[in-house]
C-alpha cells in the first residue's frame, strides 16, 4: 500500500479500488500482493532465515532528473540487509523512491525474486516501505495501522486485527494497540511502522533514515530491535542512512553513493579497514591519501611520500587515524617515526576527550591529542607544527 491509501483508510478497511500510483509524492506504506496460487494473505509469521529462495534484488536504477543523474547497480539476496549510505544529495532517496515504484526509471531494470517490477503498479508490488517520518494513518490505532495491509490484501477483518494483535505483540506494543499515532512515543510509532511494513510480508523491505526521527537515547534502544527484526527478516531489505553507525551496526553490505554513483561495496568492516573516497574516510575517521606504491614507499599524489610496513607497487591508498599522529614544535631529531612533515594548525576542536587539530602544509590531515598536550605544545591557529607517523600506524592497500 503506498500513502494514497490514506485518504481511504477508515478501520482498516482497504480502499475501493486500486489507489493511484504515487509517483514522486512522500508516501507511507508497503505495497503487497495476495497468493494467487493459495488464494489468500501469505503468513505474516516471522519465518525463520532457512526458508530463503535463490532469489532476491536485481536493480540497475537509472533515474534522470534536470540536474542530476542516478545509476546504480543493486543486487542483494534474500536476507540480506544493504544499507546505502552517501552523503546529502548523493542520491539515496532517490534510489529508494525507485526501488518503491515512486520515482519511475529513465533506463535499467528492477527485479525482485526473478518478477519484473516495473511492469508491476507500486501499490501492488510485494514491498514494504517504512518512511523517515513513518506517515502512519492518524485516524486508525496502532492496530488497525498494521492490519490494514494484510486487510488490502484480501484478509478478512478478524484474520488481519490477529495478524496486527501478533506483530504488536513481537514489537511489544500490546498494550498500545488501541493508541492513535499521536499518542505515541517516536520510538512506538517507528516499531508500528515496521510492523504495518513487514504485517504484508513483503519480499523488498525499504526503510528510509529508519531512525532520523528519534533522540539519541530512543535511537540506540530502536537501532539495537530493529537490528534484531532485520536478522530475522526472510526478503530483502534495504536501508538509506546518512548514519555510518546506523549503517554498520543494522546492514550486513553497504553500498556508499556519491554523486548518483557507488562508490565503494562492502561489509562494514571491509570499507571501515579500506576506504576508497575522501566521505568515508571521513565517516570512518581514517586520514586517507592517493598515490603511487613502490615498495614500502608509496608517493602522493599531492607531493609528499609515506614510508608504510606494506610492500606494494602500482596506484595505492594510505590510511592512518588521527590518534597515530604525534605532533611536536621542533624537528623531531629523536623520533623513530618515519614519516614527518611540516605543517600548521589551521583549527581546534573537541572531539570526545581530545583535541583534534586541523592540520595544513606538507599534507594535509587531522591529529588527535590531548587536552593537556595540546596547552604544553602551545596549540593555536597558524601554529607550525611538526606531525610524525610510525610506518607501523599507515596502512597501504591497492587503489
Ligand atoms: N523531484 C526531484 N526533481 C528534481 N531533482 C530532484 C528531485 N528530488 C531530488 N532531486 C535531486 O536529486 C539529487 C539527489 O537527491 P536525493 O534526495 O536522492 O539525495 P539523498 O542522497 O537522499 O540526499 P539527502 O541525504 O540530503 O536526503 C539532488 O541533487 C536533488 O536535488
Amino acid at each position: 500500500m503506498t500513502n494514497t491509501h490514506a485518504a481511504a483508510a477508515d478501520g482498516a478497511e482497504p480502499p475501493q479500488g486500486p489507489p493511484a500510483p504515487n509517483h514522486e509524492s512522500g508516501t507511507g506504506g508497503a505495497g503487497g500482493k495476495t497468493n494467487p496460487a493459495e488464494g489468500r494473505v501469505p503468513t505474516t509469521h516471522p519465518h525463520p532465515k532457512t526458508h530463503r529462495t535463490p532469489d532476491g534484488l536485481d536493480a540497475h536504477l537509472v533515474v534522470n532528473r534536470t540536474t542530476f543523474r542516478l545509476d546504480i547497480k543493486l543486487t542483494a539476496a534474500p536476507g540480506d540487509v544493504v544499507a546505502l549510505l552517501g552523503p546529502n544529495g548523493a542520491g539515496k532517496t532517490t534510489a529508494l523512491r525507485a526501488l518503491a515504484g515512486l520515482v519511475p526509471l529513465t533506463a535499467g531494470h528492477l527485479r525482485l525474486d526473478g518478477a519484473e517490477l516495473d511492469r508491476t503498479p507500486p501499490e501492488s508490488r510485494p514491498v514494504g516501505v517504512v518512511f523517515q517520518d513513518y506517515l502512519l494513518f492518524p485516524h486508525l490505532t496502532a492496530l488497525d495501522n498494521i492490519a490494514f495491509g494484510p486487510r488490502c490484501q484480501g484478509a478478512t477483518k478478524a484474520a488481519s486485527r490477529a495478524q496486527a494483535a501478533e506483530w504488536l505483540a513481537r514489537m511489544g506494543l500490546t498494550e498500545h494497540a488501541t493508541a492513535k499515532p499521536r499518542h505515541l512515543s517516536g520510538g512506538q510509532s517507528q516499531r508500528v511502522a515496521l510492523a504495518r511494513a513487514l504485517a504484508t510480508s513483503p519480499r523488498l523491505l525499504l526503510l528510509d533514515e529508519p531512525l532520523a526521527a528519534l533522540d539519541a537515547r530512543t535511537r540506540l534502544e530502536v537501532r539495537a530491535q530493529l537490528r534484531r527484526h532485520l536478522a530475522e527478516f526472510e526478503a530483502v531489505a534495504v536501508l538509506v542512512t546518512h548514519d555510518p553507525l546506523d549503517a554498520m551496526v543494522l546492514a550486513d553490505r553497504l553500498v556508499v553513493i556519491e554523486d548518483g554513483r557507488a562508490v565503494q561495496e562492502g561489509t562494514p568492516s571491509d570499507i571501515a579497514r579500506h576506504p576508497r573516497t575522501d566521505y568515508i574516510a571521513q565517516l570512518v575517521g581514517l586520514n586517507l591519501y592517493k598515490g603511487h606504491a613502490d615498495g614500502h614507499t608509496v608517493r602522493l599524489d599531492i607531493g609528499p611520500a609515506i614510508t608504510t610496513t606494506e610492500i606494494l607497487s602500482g596506484p595505492a591508498f594510505v590510511a592512518f587515524p588521527p590518534s597515530a599522529v604525534t605532533l611536536f614544535r621542533d624537528p623531531p631529531t629523536g623520533s623513530s617515526a618515519r614519516n614527518h612533515w611540516r605543517c600548521e594548525v589551521a583549527g581546534l576542536e573537541t572531539h570526545g576527550d581530545q583535541i583534534r587539530a586541523d592540520l595544513t602544509g606538507e599534507l594535509p590531515l587531522a591529529a588527535d591529542l590531548t587536552t593537556v598536550a595540546a596547552a604544553e605544545l602551545d596549540l593555536h591557529p597558524g601554529a607550525p607544527v611538526w606531525a610524525t607517523v610510525k610506518a607501523t600506524q599507515t596502512h597501504a592497500y591497492p587503489a
